[in-house]
């Protein structure tokens, strides 16, 4: 499902309406109906019910006064706010202001402070506040009456429905200068909103419900966007049949390089991960002292005991050992667990200089790449899977500027570095070398625990040496990841959930996809 900025969704609006003749009034009057159907739904039984329509000057209060218009049709009683002058509304909400106006049907201007306060009591008595005030018009920091009747409306018991988008949220980052409406439902028309999707926005949002207000498919097929919401649907394409005539080979070998002394758990987990999500022949090759223990904690994987420095950590030496099994295996993922030091930074910056097997490099092996220039370089494909503090290190800049755009910063490295990113967060990014954007809304605060990027490197690496292209295989590791999570949750709390559950519930998240046909 392709996400959209506030202006992309203009340009559509624009091109519908210039371009192919539908008006901006059928598509007001359509996104109104839409609105106003949910909100029937919504309240159930209809008697003596009261429903407060704020609107703003632009085409979102527009949609405000066509919904104003169909609730009273239904005979809801319905009182229709307008935060301004009615003289300053745009040309198509004028327009429904005007048949309002010849219906008979009120609509109070709000012009001054003491207006705004007094409304507290008609939200508190309500039984549903509608918010029309701001949509994908909104720019900068709220301003006028706005903060003080959205601050009203937060803090009146009554529930919010919020056209298109809640007011305050910005369309394109998510981003909530000062404050926002809290919706308990969100009616967003023809495409979510970027800013829907993202932190803080998401928030805001409640449930998100797309609704189709007429706009032709093929006026949305014709735009380039590029970013695009992860669904069960695109897992489901994505995720390879496998043959009933395979056998072990038939799924790729899998040379993992992690733990150290402390972190034998990191290297079993993203182990674990790996063939639980269909890999063939997984070794994992880790510091020789340690081969006894992970001997111990893993079964089908096979171990390979590596040089060390110094107990329990590689040795640069090691690279030899690990370049000649990599002759004999299809990918080599590299990380987790490993311990950041000069050695091992030997080793990663010498496997991705000279080694032409796809990577995919977590956790230790991300802090300690030396030259980023390397990777641009490499024959094949490079996944690198960074939480915002690893990627801050990586391009030197703070992890703020990344938590505030974090599109465009996983956007420009992939690109300038010829790598499919997974910018690890509340939304996972994965951005590939070509500059398509895929968010994920899997997940949930239980994956904010030390070892869940290690099975994330582990499903990834697995589904890599399936022979599945290098994007897919994000995709489908990331979204299977945060599914097994959120099923893990249900049962277990997002307290209770450890990273070894993910992998326990990853059977039942690919029941999960497998079943939305
Ligand atoms: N295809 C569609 O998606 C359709 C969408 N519709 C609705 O139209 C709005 C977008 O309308 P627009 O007139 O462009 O802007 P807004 O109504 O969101 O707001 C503009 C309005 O608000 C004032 N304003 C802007 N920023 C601020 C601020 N920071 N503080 C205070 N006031 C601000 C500005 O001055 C204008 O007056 C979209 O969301 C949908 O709801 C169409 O109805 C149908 C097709
Ligand atoms: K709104």
């Amino acid at each position: 499902m392709k996400l959209v900025t506030g202006a992309e969704m203009k340009e559509v609006d624009r091109y519908s309406i210039e371009e192919i003749g539908i008006s901006g009034l059928v598509l007001m009057e359509n996104a109104g109906k839409e609105v106003a159907q949910a909100i029937i739904e919504f309240l159930g039984d209809l008697k003596d019910k009261q429903v407060i329509i704020l609107a703003g000057k632009g085409n979102n209060g527009g949609d405000g006064f066509v919904i104003s218009r169909l609730l009273i049709e239904h005979g809801i009683g319905v009182k229709t706010i307008l935060l301004g002058k009615k003289e300053d509304t745009s040309e198509d909400a004028k327009v429904n202001l005007e048949i309002l106006d010849k219906l008979g049907i009120e609509v109070q201007e709000i012009i001054s402070k003491e207006e705004t306060l007094a409304l507290k009591g008609t939200l508190d008595k309500a039984d549903l506040i509608v918010d029309a005030l701001l949509g994908t018009g909104i720019k900068g920091e709220l301003r006028g009456l706005y903060p003080k009747l959205i601050t009203l409306v937060n803090n009146s018991p009554t529930s919010v429905i919020a056209v298109d988008i809640p007011s305050g949220v910005e369309a394109d980052t998510g981003r909530v200068a000062d404050i926002a409406i809290e919706a308990q439902e969100t009616i967003t028309f023809a495409l979510p909103k970027i800013g829907t999707i993202l932190y803080p926005g998401a928030d805001f949002v409640g449930d998100l419900k797309v609704v189709d207000i007429g706009i032709p498919q093929m006026v949305i097929d014709k735009q380039d966007f590029k970013i695009d919401l992860i669904t069960s649907e695109l897992v489901n394409k994505l995720l390879p049949i496998r043959a009933a005539d395979s056998h072990k080979g038939s799924y790729g070998k899998l040379l993992l390089v992690a733990g150290s002394t402390g972190m034998t758990g990191a290297a079993t987990l993203a182990t674990q991960a790996s063939l639980r999500i269909g890999a063939g022949l997984v070794t994992l090759g880790t510091p020789r002292s340690l081969n006894p223990i992970l001997e111990n904690k893993l079964t089908e994987a096979m171990t390979y005991p590596l040089g060390e420095s110094k107990e329990g950590v590689l040795s640069r030496e090691s690279v030899i050992e690990i370049k000649r099994l990599l002759n004999d295996r299809d990918v080599l993922a590299i990380g987790p667990g490993l311990t950041a030091n000069d050695e091992i930074s030997y080793i990663l910056n010498h496997l991705l200089e000279k080694t032409d097997k796809p990577m995919v490099v977590d956790a230790d092996g991300l802090n300690v790449i030396s030259d980023l220039n390397i990777l641009k370089g490499r024959g094949a494909p490079t996944i690198l899977t960074p939480h915002p503090g690893e990627l801050s290190r990586l391009i030197n800049k703070s992890i703020e500027i990344i938590r505030d755009n974090p599109i465009e910063v996983a956007k420009n490295f992939a690109r300038d570095y010829n790598v499919t990113l997974v910018l690890k967060g509340a939304r996972t990014i994965i951005a590939t070398p070509q500059g398509q954007i895929y968010i994920n809304h899997t997940g949930n605060s239980g994956l904010a625990t030390g070892g869940s990027g290690d099975v994330l490197t582990g499903l990834i690496s697995g589904l890599l040496v399936q022979g599945i292209d290098e994007v897919s295989a994000t995709i489908i590791g990331v979204y299977l990841h945060g599914l097994a999570a959120d099923l893990a949750a249900e049962d277990l709390t997002e307290y209770s959930l450890l990273p070894s559950d993910i992998i326990d519930y990853l059977p039942q998240s690919l029941k999960a996809v497998r079943s939305d046909k």
